[in-house]
């Protein structure tokens, strides 16, 4: 182990590592070599805990000893105490595989990784959000790791990944996407493209745990739809891609703040070492170290060099605190190893509750010809069952729908249920993709839930240049949730950066689902604010301009319903509203400045009537049919 690691880790495990009295009896070095019966159903009982804290797997060790002085197992005594590791894992349908080994002062330590077999169409899932600058690497690192194939530094890997032709054309990731990498129960990666792709079948039968890269856009005009990835769809973890030769610059830091903001544990891979002279690339570390310890961070950086390091920051990646730091080449394959090795032993210590109510919160809505409409998300709550039935909505009136699940696909396999913390899409009966937006959720009918068009938040502003006051508008991300809030009032009369207050807020578009404790981000620009939802305005009549939208959006509903005479004329223009709106959301009727052709006029009539405070960011997706039809039919999970 290296000595910084050593060092940086001591004072923090000390404080991290929990103390429990009920198992005093089963702390010690030798408590596995030869367990009374007592001892033994102690520790079942434990690592039952254990795996259900970490949603299926835990890291051991044995033979240290509970005062951390004469540490260490002889050879007969790590036989007998493996023996027993070995029963206990066996009786909890676990597998258990040797991490490492230590000389310590009286024999060896050795961790293992203890793991749920499951069968083959379950798997163990981590997300994980991949951010960072523009040209950080970012697509590269993801299809090196994916597809097993090294880059060529000219951005072959990234092609792989690429969506959108546009993508394509300019070598940036403008979308939020999905990649899947596959570790079976000894940790080796089982990914194998064929010609070139993945099936995401294969791999997850193969798997005992997938882990999901949520790929987030790096350029700044982007930043929406960062934003939405880190807040919609419910990351473990975020890896924050930092160019060696770079360092931090651009959106880094800002992507740091976002994912501190919401509590997302996050490691750090710097890349491009092998273009990088190493002056510069200590400087840049030197760097970031400093920006993770200063105050506004807290971190407790290590560099992860050697596989013991890996075996260390990983089992000490409980707290949010602990930042793992990887130096990797995507050409030359340096340390890629080791960055396989965390992410296999990535444990999310998030709580999902499989016992409450059903909650699912939608990301993104798909046309799939000859299934329908399928919803994909998270599932919060609850375990979600082949024809259960869920209430959808709020629609545009702040109602719910009862909605049969026809059929579940986890990372497009075939499932018959899902359970929280589990990603996964619904093809759904009898309901058109545009009564469906992302933001909506289906929840269990016991929840009898309720839309609400005004809440209060308890925020903290980070940044913003001036003051803010009531009336200002700006984005609220709240979950899947991404609409433009004004501020009715607040707990005091202007805001600067650093204040905190508690805020009423109303949305403008439609009223939303949303639970106390749930974690925003206020934002317009490069202003920001993050909190917590304290209060649901219950209401019974939404506001005026709700109410018009509201009734409007419902008038086309019905008619698609009913079928009047004019139903082909209505749906032809819904659906041209819709793509408006949607072109709209994304920004991209907004005026850039690296595009001031046909649109820009177009953008001002927009932005002008969107009014003050509206979002900013100006990202020019293709407005061509390319960008659309990919939109349609991007990636069921
Ligand atoms: N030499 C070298 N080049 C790399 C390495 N990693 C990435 N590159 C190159 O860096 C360029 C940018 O990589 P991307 O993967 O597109 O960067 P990104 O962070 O995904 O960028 P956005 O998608 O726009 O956010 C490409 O030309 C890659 O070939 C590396 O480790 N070494």
């Amino acid at each position: 182990m290296s000595e910084t690691l050593k060092e940086s880790l001591s004072s923090f495990v000390e404080k991290s590592t929990p103390k429990c009295s009920d198992y005093d009896k089963i702390l010690g070095r030798n408590v596995l070599v030869a367990p009374t019966e007592e001892q033994y159903e102690l520790l079942l009982k434990r690592l039952k805990q254990q795996l259900g804290e970490g949603r299926g797997e835990v890291i051991l060790e044995i033979g240290a000893s509970e005062d951390g002085t004469e540490n260490g197992l002889l050879d007969d005594e790590v036989e007998a105490a493996v023996a027993t590791l070995q029963s206990l894992a066996d009786n909890m349908n676990c597998s258990c595989v040797k991490l490492r080994e230590r000389k310590e002062t009286r024999g060896v330590v050795v961790q293992f990784l203890i793991r749920k077999i499951l069968d083959q169409t379950d798997f163990l899932e981590i997300r994980v959000a991949v951010v960072g600058n523009v040209d950080a690497g970012k697509s590269t690192l993801l299809g090196v790791l994916t597809h097993g194939e090294l880059d060529n530094g000219r951005g072959t890997a990234r092609l792989k990944l690429f969506r959108h032709k546009h993508e394509m054309e300019s070598g940036r990731t403008s979308s939020v996407g999905n990649d899947i990498l596959g570790f079976d129960g000894e940790g080796n990666v089982v990914n194998k493209p064929e010609h070139g792709s993945l099936d995401w079948v294969k791999i997850c039968e193969k798997s005992s745990k997938v882990i999901t890269f949520i790929d987030l856009a790096g350029h700044e005009r982007y930043l929406k739809t960062t934003v939405f990835g880190m807040t919609g769809h419910a990351p473990d973890f975020g890896m924050l891609m930092v160019g060696a030769n770079a360092g931090i610059i651009g959106m880094t830091k800002e992507h740091l703040g976002l994912a501190l903001a919401l509590s997302v544990p996050v490691f750090v891979v710097v890349t491009k070492i092998d273009m990088c002279p190493s002056n510069v690339l200590q400087d840049n570390l030197k760097m970031l170290v400093r920006i993770l310890k200063s105050p506004g961070c807290r971190k407790v950086p290590v560099m992860v060099k050697t596989s013991n390091d890996v075996v260390l920051s990983a089992t000490n990646f409980v707290s949010e605190r602990l930042c793992p730091i990887f130096q990797v080449s995507n050409v030359t394959g340096e340390n890629l190893d080791l960055l396989k090795t965390f992410l296999n032993l990535l444990t999310t210590k998030m709580e999902y509750h499989e016992n409450e109510p059903a909650e699912f919160q939608i990301d993104d809505t798909y046309s799939v010809p000859g299934v329908g409409t399928v919803v994909s998300g998270t599932t919060l709550k609850g375990v979600i069952r082949l024809n259960d039935t869920l209430m959808l909505g709020p629609d545009p009136l702040g109602h719910f729908m009862p909605i049969a699940i026809k059929s579940i696909h986890r990372k497009r396999m075939a499932v018959k249920e899902v359970r929280a913390g589990q990603t996964a899409s619904f093809a759904l009966k009898k309901v058109k993709r545009s009564q469906i937006r992302k933001g909506m959720v289906m929840v269990s009918p016991a929840l009898n839930p309720q839309s609400c068009w005004e809440f209060e938040g308890e925020i903290l502003v980070l940044h913003h240049p001036t003051t803010i006051s009531s009336r200002y508008q700006a984005m609220v991300h709240c979950g899947s949730i991404r609409q433009t809030a004004s501020i009715i009032s607040m707990s005091k009369e202007c805001l600067r950066t650093g204040d905190k207050a508690l805020i009423h807020f109303r949305f403008i578009k439609h009223p939303e689902y949303m639970t106390p404790g749930q974690r925003m981000v206020f934002r317009e620009g490069r202003t920001k604010a993050v909190g917590n939802v304290v209060k649901i305005i219950a209401q019974t009549s939404p506001s005026h301009q709700g109410n018009v939208r509201a009734k409007q959006n419902t008038n086309k509903q019905q008619q698609h319903r009913y079928g009047h005479s004019q139903q082909k004329q209505n749906i032809k223009k819904n659906e041209a509203e819709e793509k408006e709106n949607y072109l709209m959301e994304e920004g991209a009727f907004e005026m850039n400045k690296d595009n001031q052709g046909g649109q820009g006029k177009r953008g001002r009539g927009r932005r002008g009537r969107r009014g003050k405070g509206l979002d900013q960011e100006g990202p020019l997706l293709a407005t061509s049919p390319v960008h659309l039809v990919n939109r349609t039919t991007a990636r069921v999970q």
